[in-house]
């Protein structure tokens, strides 16, 4: 899979060589290419934004170097298995990323990323890019942030990870929370007795047992009991008159 980012802070991206995303640049699963938004100005300044017309506080981002700057990343990917990218503009106003949309993203061969600053990027530059590829809005929640470079960075580790190779263990990725509607069960290592203090902290003793079958119907009902608890937007109707109701989880 090609990335190609956008943004005025290209040293935000410097996560992006770390850990496992890092390692599938390298083991070139991920082609990622970052691009300074200022490369693309015609002026001495290398300006990139200006008063919002209508008034209003803050800056808006030009629409010619966001335009000059798509038609670079199309140029220079053109040879991805995909004519165009399907672009995605981190904005507080856009689609949720769920996990379901990483794993939609994750089955495209050519991702690029715009990342808005200031107030926003000119809305006819969303125009412009559409007709030219697929645009989708994502944002990682209801709260606003500075700018996109985080949200690609959350959205790059979702996607990511997904991809054959990236992770590992496969399974690991198997029953994680929210890959099943449910959150994951809790996890627990050695020493099965931990002398915390003066407090004496043990495992639950089902997973000392060996009982392989009691303890994945034990794992199943906490991941259960945590979504009840924290998620229960995630249950289906279904869930809280079945298992959940057995679990009198309120
Ligand atoms: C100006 O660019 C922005 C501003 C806020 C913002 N908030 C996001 C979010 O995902 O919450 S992405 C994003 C991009």
């Amino acid at each position: 899979m090609r990335l190609d980012v956008v943004t005025i802070f290209p040293d935000y991206l410097a996560p992006l060589d770390l850990s496992l995303i890092g390692k599938a640049r390298r083991d070139g699963i991920l082609d990622v290419h970052v691009h300074d938004l200022r490369t693309f100005t015609d002026d001495r300044h290398r300006t990139v934004d200006d008063s919002p017309l209508g008034g209003g506080a803050g800056m808006v981002m030009k629409p010619e170097p966001w335009a000059r700057a798509l038609e670079h990343v199309v140029d220079a990917g053109a040879s991805q298995g995909a004519p165009v990218p399907h672009l995605i503009v981190p904005g507080p106003g856009g689609v949720p990323l769920t996990q379901a949309l990483a794993h939609e993203l994750a089955q495209e061969p050519w991702l690029a990323f715009a990342c808005g600053r200031y107030e926003g990027i000119d809305e006819r530059v969303y125009e412009h890019a559409g007709e030219r590829m697929p645009v989708t809005i994502v944002s990682l929640g209801d709260y606003v942030l500075n700018g996109g470079e985080v949200a690609v960075l959350a959205i790059v580790e979702a996607v990511g990870r997904l991809l054959p190779g990236v992770v590992g263990n496969a399974e690991s990725l198997v029953e994680e929370s929210h890959e099943d509607g449910l959150l994951e069960y809790p996890v627990y290592t050695r020493p099965a007795v931990w002398a915390d203090g003066d407090v004496v902290r043990e495992v639950p003793p089902v997973l000392l047992s060996g009982n392989h079958g009691a303890i994945a119907a034990w794992r199943h009902e906490q991941r259960l009991e945590r979504t009840a608890a924290r998620r229960p937007d995630l249950l289906p109707t279904s869930a809280t008159t079945g298992a959940l109701a057995d679990l009198d989880v309120r």
